[in-house]
């Protein structure tokens, strides 16, 4: 399991590289003593050795021995596997919760650690510390509050953020994910407590991109909340905390969440009980407590006074980095598309669950047309219906339409079906969202199927007999039985069920529904990860990952490399396009449209250098460092897979003092 990174060279020479000339003198960081052992980005616990603990004023504050990194990585997985062994039989959710805790301490202390073990793991550990655990880390912010992580811009700093954004501690930040809560994975309004997402989806750059840590800023907007339950939240609701039966059964009392750990622990030590590490952590969290939000207490601010604060926060952040990259995250609609609007031709950002989610189905689809044995060109002829008509779903069907119109010229005429809350969206829409309204289905298209205004899942499905059935609702479980199997007529020989929504309760169908009622001949992608299914014939149902985290990661890499004064329609399309060759024909035969994620930081490199190709193409790359624009020109294909590979930063220990 213990690798040595290709790259780990090269990226320690470059990191010290840029360490010694920000800091010049004997020791490279400037911290001493205690304050090294409480940074995270320096900090090696036992691993220090003892020259650094002799000149940087360590000696005494940690036990003698030294340990090696390789020993430290062992031990904490250790306590890993130990804390799977004890939760065996728990209730899932406390089991996710428990596992973010014991990797989310180790980020708290010791990011070098925490990174080395994500990124080897990082099948098993996305899981937690991304989608879906992290949707339930979001629910439960509150509560599992204990250090800050981020920034926290709100509507009370109006005319501040200029200032603020200089309390960052590092000199340099390259990218930088942004929420304002308003729409997390498909939970809804979550508030400040949505800070979680930008914390996921910036690990997943660090350990697929190799961005350095030092370099990311996860940000919440809190321009308040429209969540009633959170704005109407008391300081702490006392509800009966049953502790898991397993530990101690006699336990049962009013009790609030910050005292929780204290008295769960204090009880089963009087009990006699040995609490593993970790463990009372989940007991500490599993009761209903609803807990104070940490956010501002009102209404979410509209219009102008939503926009404004938005306006400051952009402008602070390229006032003080002008090349760093915003990506927008987990923005309610309107607000999602008005942004990108805003800000895409002034600024390098983009917005995540349009642009990258559209390209990542955009791949899978052209996976679908190739697994069918067709050429890529068929893709006009695929019969799509889309549900759901939000952020996502209206990306997808509008980089789909750009795909069709490059593959057979403007006047085609695509099959696409966009369905919302109130069913298939026609011209005769009243009310209709109007960035739903290009896609929405003339009388005339759809009166020889019978359909109409408003026709529902089931009839559409049955009707139209898609060749790909896709769901970005938000909505758990609205592919049901009769869609399904109504799914089993489609025109196509392997049809295609992408259940996109996230976390896995909200994703539109199981997988295992979906082999069972569609047929065992389907592709299946869902959103969140679902384990392969067993078809009982010696026959495996393949689950692919439908998730804008093969794409986020190499768009921001790109950018960020390329030097991209904006993120272009091109750059998008050569990483949905890269993506989509990445699978070899035997793969999409056996219904894999997407990678392991486990192969994610090489295709994140292919992604990444993908975007800076087309970045120069569309004549907007800029250089980073001291690579500048007529440099990029003149790199061969190879040159920029190298270049992108050479600066993916890649956790070792750096030395932290001058060997002389
Ligand atoms: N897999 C991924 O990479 C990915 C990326 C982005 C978003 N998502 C997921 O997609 C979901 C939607 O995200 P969004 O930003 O578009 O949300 P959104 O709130 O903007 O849109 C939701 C849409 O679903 C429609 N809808 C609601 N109930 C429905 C029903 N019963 N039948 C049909 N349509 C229904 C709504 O009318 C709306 O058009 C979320 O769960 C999110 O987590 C997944
Ligand atoms: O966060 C994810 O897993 C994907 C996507 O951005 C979402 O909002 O669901
Ligand atoms: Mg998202």
């Amino acid at each position: 399991m213990w690798r040595v990174a290709r790259s780990a060279a090269a990226s320690f020479r470059q990191s010290r590289r840029r360490l010694s000339t920000a800091i010049p003198g004997p020791c490279i960081v400037h911290k001493r003593g205690a304050d090294i052992l409480h940074d995270p980005w320096f900090n090696k616990d036992t691993g220090f050795p003892l020259t650094e603990r002799d000149r940087l004023g360590l000696r005494g504050l940690l036990p003698p021995r030294v340990i090696s990194f390789e020993q430290q990585y062992y031990r904490f997985m250790e306590s890993y596997r130990s804390l799977e062994k004890n939760t065996q039989g728990q209730h899932d959710k406390f089991v996710s919760l428990a596992k973010w805790r014991i990797l989310n301490r180790l980020h708290d202390r010791n990011e070098t650690l925490y990174y080395r073990v994500l990124i080897d793991n990082i099948k098993n550990f996305a899981p937690i510390i991304y989608t879906p655990t992290v949707g339930l880390v979001c629910q439960n912010y509150s509560g599992l509050f204990r250090r800050p992580r981020g920034m926290y811009f709100s509507a009370k700093d109006k005319g501040e953020m200029m200032s603020m954004i200089y309390n960052w501690p590092s000199q340099q930040v390259d990218m930088i994910v942004l929420t304002d809560g308003s729409r997390i994975l498909g939970l809804g309004d979550l508030g400040v407590q949505g800070i979680g997402i930008p914390i996921g989806k910036l690990d997943m750059y660090v350990a697929a991109a190799g961005i350095n840590p030092q370099r990311i800023l996860p940000v919440m907007l809190d321009v308040g909340t429209n969540n009633q339950k959170l704005l109407e939240d008391h300081l702490c609701e006392l509800t009966n905390l049953r502790l898991s039966a397993k530990f101690c059964p006699q336990f049962s009392l009013p009790i609030s969440d910050s005292i929780a750990g204290f008295f769960a622990s204090y009880s089963c030590f009087r009990h006699g009980h040995v609490l593993q590490n970790g463990l009372y952590r989940v007991i500490g969290f599993s009761h209903n407590c609803s807990l104070a939000d940490l956010g501002l207490r009102q209404p979410r601010l509209e219009g102008e006074e939503y926009l404004a604060i938005v306006d400051e926060f952009m402008e602070a952040v390229h006032a003080r980095w002008p090349k760093a990259i915003v990506q927008f995250e987990d923005f309610q609609m309107k607000w999602a598309f008005e942004t990108l609007e805003r800000y895409r031709k002034r600024f390098c950002m983009f917005n995540d669950d349009i642009q990258g989610t559209a390209g990542v189905a955009l791949a899978g689809l052209l996976g679908t047309v190739r697994a069918q044995g067709k050429p890529l060109t068929d893709f006009a002829n695929q019969k799509i219906v889309v549900v759901g008509a939000g952020s996502a779903g209206l990306g997808v069907i509008k980089m789909a339409l750009q795909a069709v119109s490059r593959m057979a010229g403007p006047a085609a005429d695509p099959h696409f079906f966009l369905l919302d809350k109130d069913g298939l969206i026609t011209k005769q829409r009243k009310c209709m969202d109007p960035s739903a309204a290009p896609f929405a289905k003339s009388h005339g298209e759809i009166e020889g199927l019978g359909l109409s205004e408003g026709s529902s899942l089931a009839e559409v499905v049955k009707k139209v007999k898609p060749h790909v059935l896709l769901g970005l609702s938000g909505v758990g479980g609205v592919f049901n039985e009769e869609v399904l199997k109504a799914m089993r007529e489609s025109d196509s020989i392997k049809p295609a069920i992408f259940a996109m929504s996230n976390p896995t309760t909200n994703a539109e169908c199981t997988a295992i529904d979906a082999f069972k009622h569609a047929g065992e001949n389907i592709v299946f992608a869902s959103g969140s990860p679902f384990e392969n299914v067993d078809l009982g014939n010696g026959k495996i149902g393949h689950v692919n990952q439908a998730n804008n985290m093969y794409l986020f990661p190499g768009i921001g890499l790109g950018s960020l490399l390329s030097g991209a004064r904006t993120i272009t329609d091109g750059m998008l399309q050569a990483a949905s396009e890269c993506l989509a060759s990445y699978m070899t024909d035997e793969e999409i035969q056996r219904g894999v449209l997407y990678p392991s994620i486990d192969s994610i930081r090489d295709i994140t490199a292919e992604v990444g250098a993908a975007v800076v190709r087309a970045a120069i193409a569309d004549e907007v790359a800029e250089g980073h460092g001291e690579v500048g624009p007529r440099e990029l020109l003149h790199m061969s294909k190879d040159e920029i897979i190298k270049y992108v590979k050479d600066n993916m930063w890649y956790p070792i220990y750096n030395p932290l003092v001058h060997e002389k």
